[in-house]
């Protein structure tokens, strides 16, 4: 093979891939390092200036010195690579963080099990406490393989993602950790850009993009009140009314699957590398076709429909959108509520409240106020949270899939 392009052109190794990112023909050394300094470059906020031209967003990192974070660990190798670099990148760059790996097992047998034994080892190999909650103990009884037993596998994983949702917050607060990372990586994000651009839902093209959701919100960014003196008052009535908001970050955002798979083989990383077998055949199966084609043609396509509904985002100045691109739900969501209640005849609200507003009257949902879920205590715009209707409904044996997907 050619001369490695990155190595200094006096003493260049030889080539022993070619990135599929970039194309350019590298060592395994230059790879390993170009690989790890883009994630931390992502970690410093420059991937979101790099990448995107249009953001005039300053650089902010994704953590804060002395954070306890956990990474959401399925034994995959997106979160397997991810527990790795996090570790290697912490010590190497003095982050100052206190990881820790939470895994939820789902109860799908010769599936989870299995992955769960390579997140064990993970937590051994990277020195990383390991804290598991299944579904089980968590839904009365409910693991996956009962629930695909009761209502079949069309719209199981919206069970799944609603389930696994909360059960990752409800991991992080036994953990004591406001933020969890998990291994979403570019390809993930590009294909629910292109999802959700076909379902003509652009308020999520927006979010989707989003490399940090949730949080704590600031008390200024919690009142829109003019009254500056109110704002403390507020937010702690907001602070009250809301449990505890937790923070998911996307380090793997501009990470293409291709090079992670290519990091996990040359590290000889340990992963567990089997599908779901309940995994979705709907939509999303097109939407990934449709991405990895396009990256066969044209490899930055993938980063292209990421910038995309970046672009997006930022030209329609979104309620809910805070500086340095994180999103605050509870003023998205106030926002979808308000044009729900503004009607299809009412005054637009801009930005994505006009857009919604569409969607919103069309679906015909009641104005929504944000509340604690009666039963759980979960952040929620209804009486009860989707998990627990869901399990209302799976308790009662009246299955009910008709909640939007998380
Ligand atoms: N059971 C789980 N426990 C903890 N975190 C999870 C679990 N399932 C998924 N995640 C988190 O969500 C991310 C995306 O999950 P997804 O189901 O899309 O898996 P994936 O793309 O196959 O990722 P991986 O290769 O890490 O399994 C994972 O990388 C991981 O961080």
């Amino acid at each position: 093979m050619a001369p490695c392009s990155l190595c200094p052109p006096s003493s260049p190794r030889r080539a022993l891939l070619r990135r599929p990112k970039t194309l350019q023909a590298v060592c395994k050394e230059c790879f390993f390092d170009v690989f790890e300094t883009e994630i931390h470059h992502t970690i410093m906020g420059y991937g979101q200036a790099e990448h995107a031209p249009h953001c005039e967003q300053p650089p902010k990192s994704l953590f804060a010195r002395g954070e306890r974070v956990a990474i959401g660990a399925s034994g995959g190798k997106d979160s397997t690579v991810l527990a790795y670099i996090m570790t290697l990148l912490n010590a190497r760059y003095d982050y100052g963080l206190d990881l820790c790996l939470l895994s939820i097992d789902e109860g799908i047998s010769g599936y989870r099990d299995a992955s769960l034994d390579t997140v064990k080892r993970n937590a051994e190999q990277y020195d990383l406490p390991l804290k598991i909650l299944s579904y089980s103990e968590l839904y009365g009884g409910w693991t996956m393989d009962r629930v695909v037993s009761e209502i079949g596998k069309k719209g199981n994983c919206t069970y799944c993602g609603v389930f696994r949702r909360q059960a990752l917050d409800r991991g992080a607060d036994l953990l004591d950790v406001d933020h969890i990372v998990t291994g979403h990586n570019a390809d993930d994000v590009a294909e629910t850009v292109l999802m959700n651009v076909l379902r003509g839902d652009i308020s999520r093209v927006a979010r989707c993009t989003a490399i940090t959701t949730g949080g704590d919100p600031s008390p200024s960014s919690l009142s829109s009140s003019s009254a500056k003196a109110n704002e403390e008052e507020e937010a702690d009535r907001l602070e009250a009314l809301l449990p505890r908001a937790i923070k998911r970050s996307k380090p793997f955002k501009y990470a293409y699957e291709k090079e992670i798979v290519m990091y996990a083989y040359f590290k000889k990383l340990d992963y567990h590398s089997t599908e779901c077998i309940y995994a979705p055949t709907a939509y999303r199966g097109y939407a990934r076709a449709l991405v990895k084609d396009l990256e066969a043609i044209r490899p930055s396509a993938i980063v292209d429909l990421i910038y995309s509904g970046e672009a997006l985002a930022s030209s329609l100045a979104l309620p809910g959108r805070r500086a340095g691109g994180e999103w605050d739900d509870k003023a998205l969501l106030a926002a979808a509520a308000a044009a729900a209640a503004a009607g299809p005849g009412g005054e637009s609200q801009g930005g994505v409240g006009a857009l919604l507003k569409g969607r919103t009257a069309s679906r015909k949902k009641a104005p929504q106020v944000q509340q604690s879920c009666e039963r759980c205590g979960s952040m929620t715009s209804q009486r009860l949270c989707q998990a627990c209707m869901l399990l209302e409904g799976l308790n009662k044996g009246a299955a009910r899939v008709d909640v939007a997907a998380a």
